[in-house]
């Protein structure tokens, strides 16, 4: 059983998602570490609720925070490390030396790249009248949003769809697309 991190910077929803993934079996995987870079993540929260160690790692109280990032990721033997909404880039350090995935909330490559990050995905997909769009979980490089991608999911948007209410139905679809996308990379 492969060991994986997870880092943050809100909530995490897809540490939920694979956490209970785990909890059922569905995935022979290991939740020993939580890193975010938000000393308010709710993410914090829920790392106490499953006694899973979570680390605040940023410029204001670390030098290097990749450097720290890195040695965390080796000190708990991680292979995997899974962005769960986490709003920095990674450095080539990290994305070198240990397999690193993301949840991208749009198709891929369409709304992706530096400023396309949370409900301003959703926006800029609604303002351009799309007539779809889903979930992408890929590899992460040195560039943001261009690694391999490993599974991708639509969904149609309906007329009149808003913001807000694309974002919460995209939440749903990236709870199953994590899971079944973690599945095919462990199991390959
Ligand atoms: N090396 C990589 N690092 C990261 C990737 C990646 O693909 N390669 N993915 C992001 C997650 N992400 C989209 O999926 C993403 C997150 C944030 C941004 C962005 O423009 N960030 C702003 C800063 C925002 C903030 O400080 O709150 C910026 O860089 O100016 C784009 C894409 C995680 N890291
Ligand atoms: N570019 C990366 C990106 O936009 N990731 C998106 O941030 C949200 C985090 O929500 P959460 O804090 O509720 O997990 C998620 O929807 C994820 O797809």
């Amino acid at each position: 059983m492969e060991n994986i991190a997870i880092l943050a910077s809100y909530n995490g929803s897809s540490f939920d998602s694979i956490y209970d993934a785990v909890q059922a079996k569905q995935l022979d995987l290991n939740i020993p570490l939580i890193i975010t870079n938000n000393t308010n993540a709710n993410v914090l929260n829920k790392a106490r609720e499953r006694n899973v160690d979570a680390f605040v790692i940023n410029s204001k109280n670390v030098e290097d925070v990749d450097k720290e990032i890195s040695q965390l990721l080796k000190k708990y033997n991680c292979k995997y490390v899974f962005l769960a909404g986490y709003m920095k880039k990674i450095n080539p350090s990290i994305t070198q030396n240990f397999t690193v995935l993301n949840s991208h909330p749009s198709l891929l490559p369409q709304y992706g790249g530096k400023g396309m990050y949370g409900s301003l995905v959703h926006q800029a997909v609604i303002k351009n009248a799309e007539p779809k769009s889903g979930v992408t979980l890929h590899e992460v490089n040195e560039e943001y949003d261009e690694g391999k991608i490993i599974l991708q999911e639509e969904l149609i948007i309906q007329e009149g769809e808003t913001a807000e209410g694309l974002e919460i139905k995209i939440k749903e679809l990236e709870k199953k697309v994590v899971v079944k996308g973690l599945k095919l990379l462990t199991s390959s």
